[in-house]
């Protein structure tokens, strides 16, 4: 048996670990999984353009984030319910990419609370919003991620209500009694363990405690009751970019949600080239969605994204090996990436330019 060597591998191994029904919630996206497909298929079709004859001997993958120094331009991006994968759950996470040098977003739905998180030495934690009708709720998150330390806030904006995901209706998925949505307040967190004969627990929480009534006018309420730089994830249009970016947020990630929000939406590296061109540098880019080699981050890069967000890759690393698990994954991918710049002449992050890639 030879040492995983790669993410495809820890997929592998990940499902050998988990129950049926956390590895349905994890990897499963909405109706017919269009999306969810795409996003590794549209990678497929992206094709490189590599330069030969550069100096390659040192390649470099630190960049920066909202003004933070980061070791490579691989994010963790928020999922709920860690402690499903490992009993460490969120805090194996954030100690791992604590350790890789990189920031952690903690999901509203997080089974360990925040403060803990923050806590976890060299962390740099971002949180992410879920934004709730009971609008005290929302306000009580923002002003323990700033007590806590958290240096940006990422309001999710995809989710009025969530996706059709049919594995979980089909089980009936709702959280264990011995898991908790640590940072919600007990009277919002119950209707998550309310196992049905059919129907997700879930998504019967997000419809009754969403906002669904969200506007651009609650990402400006954000706004004026915090300092914090805001990010909105779950773009994936030009005509809302302009809006994110005349609303003043620092940051853009664009994403489908790994495709469990509207199933048959595009993949999230064929939308980011149309929203990178319409902020025009007005604020920074992020993609999500199907990065599983070092070669996406760059294709990534070289579409204009400043950094991307792993999501499932880091809960196979956390199901198979706890902290050490994630801190894999996050390896492996820098590694990728590493050996993808020196391979295509781009020693240096900033040196990764939109002539690298070609589209069918
Ligand atoms: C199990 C799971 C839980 C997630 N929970 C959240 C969440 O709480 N908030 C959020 O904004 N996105 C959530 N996402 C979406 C991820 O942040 C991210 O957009 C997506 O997983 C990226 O795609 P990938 O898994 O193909 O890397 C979740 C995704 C998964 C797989
Ligand atoms: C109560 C709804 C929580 C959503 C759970 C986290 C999430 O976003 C996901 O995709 O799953």
């Amino acid at each position: 048996m030879h040492a995983i060597l790669n993410l495809h591998e820890y997929e592998a191994a990940a499902r050998a670990c988990l129950g049926a029904g956390a590895w349905d919630y994890f990897q499963g996206g909405s109706e017919d999984e269009l999306t969810l497909a795409e996003n590794r298929a549209a990678f497929g079709r992206m094709k490189l353009r590599p330069r030969v004859l550069v100096d390659v001997t040192a390649c470099d993958t630190s960049t920066r984030v909202l003004d933070v120094p980061v070791a490579s331009p691989i994010l963790v991006a928020p999922m709920g319910f860690q402690r499903l994968a490992h009993a460490d759950g969120e805090l194996a996470t954030t100690r791992a990419a604590s350790g890789a040098g990189t920031v952690m977003v903690a999901s509203t739905m997080a089974s360990v609370r925040l403060e803990d998180l923050a806590a976890v030495p060299g962390s740099t934690l971002w949180f992410q919003l879920y934004l709730f009708r009971d609008r005290a709720i929302t306000m009580d998150l923002v002003r323990r991620a700033e007590a806590a330390g958290c240096r940006a806030l990422v309001i999710t904006v995809d989710a009025p209500r969530l996706g059709r995901r049919e594995r979980d209706l089909r089980r009936g998925f709702a959280l264990p009694d011995d898991l908790r949505a640590a940072n919600l307040p007990p009277s919002s967190a119950g209707r998550l363990h309310e196992a049905g004969a059919s129907g997700s627990a879930i998504a019967r929480h997000a419809q009754s405690n969403f906002d669904a009534g969200a506007t651009w006018e609650t990402v400006a309420w954000i706004r004026s009751i915090s300092t914090l730089p805001v990010v909105v994830k779950g773009i994936l249009t030009a005509e809302d970019a302009k809006l994110a970016r005349a609303s003043g947020v620092a940051a853009i990630v664009v994403s489908n949600h790994g495709g469990r929000q509207l199933d048959g939406v595009l993949a999230a590296i064929e939308a980011l080239p149309e929203v990178v061109e319409a902020v025009a540098g007005g604020c920074e880019v992020y993609l999500d969605g199907g990065v599983r080699r070092g070669t996406d981050v760059l294709k990534a890069l070289a579409l204009g994204a400043r950094a991307v967000l792993v999501g499932r890759p880091l809960l196979w690393g956390l199901a198979v090996d706890g902290e050490a698990g994630v801190r894999r994954v996050l390896e492996l991918l820098r590694d990728e990436l590493a050996l993808a710049m020196a391979l295509s002449g781009r020693p240096q992050v900033a040196r990764v330019d939109r002539s690298l890639v070609k589209f069918p």
